[in-house]
């Protein structure tokens, strides 16, 4: 376990061995997590109110939102929450109409809820995660997002903090690389690799538990689970060497 002594004197609150850090984008360092929530939610109850009646369970935005959706890229996310209702739906093509009854097409119809809700209200940041990327880079750390989100590279210039990092690996680039998203490792080996360190010298921040999960089975430095929704136990229990409410409490 790498627990980190408080009475040491480590830089950041991380090991002495890590040089990079790679910041999961949604929760972390945006207040965009519950954006992403509230359109699975309406997704989803409009799929099933159509599939089965008024009298459909509903999707819980906290719950099945944190178990099955959290962290993974969209049509993960689709799946994983219809197969949890032994749902299985055809993958459908890209150009499928948004809303139609398949992977492919449920999946748009969440990117234009969530497109749209963000077109409304802007990107918020976290403070306290920016003050900590500034610190962690004018401390000579690297910084990467390695986020599942394929709005990552829109996200980032719209809360204006694309400069910030040195590497960006998303939804995006995951597809073009044929990288399996989170909770498999890939993405934050790739967050790693393309800013030239083992997996051994870099630290991951996520708030997702496949997130914590990805972190742990990467074999990485330092796992940070950030708890913004009160989940600190399963982000331990799920691979988080430590949780924070906030990534100020590090600096
Ligand atoms: O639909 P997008 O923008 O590609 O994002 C995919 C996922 O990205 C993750 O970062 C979020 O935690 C999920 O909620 C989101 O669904």
């Amino acid at each position: 376990m790498s627990f980190i002594d408080p009475g040491e004197d480590h830089v950041l609150g991380l090991p002495d061995a890590v040089t990079v850090c790679l910041f999961d984008m949604d929760g972390v360092l945006t207040r965009t997590a519950t954006v992403h929530a509230a359109a699975w939610k309406q997704m989803f109850d409009d799929f099933l109110r159509e599939r089965e009646g008024d009298s459909f369970t509903p999707f819980d935005a906290d719950a099945d939102y944190d178990e099955y959706v959290d962290g993974k890229r969209r049509e993960d996310g689709t799946r994983s929450f219809l197969r949890s209702r032994g749902i299985e739906l055809p993958e459908g093509a890209p150009d499928d109409p948004s809303g139609a009854p398949t992977i492919a097409g449920l999946s748009a119809r969440k990117n234009e809820l969530v497109l749209e809700k963000l077109h409304e209200n802007g990107v918020e940041v976290y403070p306290g995660s920016i003050r900590y990327v500034r610190a962690a880079r004018d401390a000579g750390l690297k910084t990467a997002v390695v986020s599942s989100s394929a709005n990552t590279a829109d996200m980032l210039e719209a809360a204006g903090i694309t400069g910030l990092f040195d590497a960006r690996i998303d939804g995006v680039t995951a597809k073009e690389r044929g990288l399996p998203g989170k909770p498999a490792p890939d993405m934050f080996l790739a967050g790693a690799e393309a800013l030239g360190v083992p997996a051994a010298k870099a630290v991951v921040f996520e708030d997702a538990l496949a997130g914590v999960q990805a972190g742990r089975a990467g074999g990485f430095a330092h796992v940070v689970g950030v708890d913004r929704v009160g989940q600190a136990e399963a982000l331990r229990r799920h691979g988080a060497d430590v949780v924070v409410k906030d990534l100020e409490e590090l600096l």
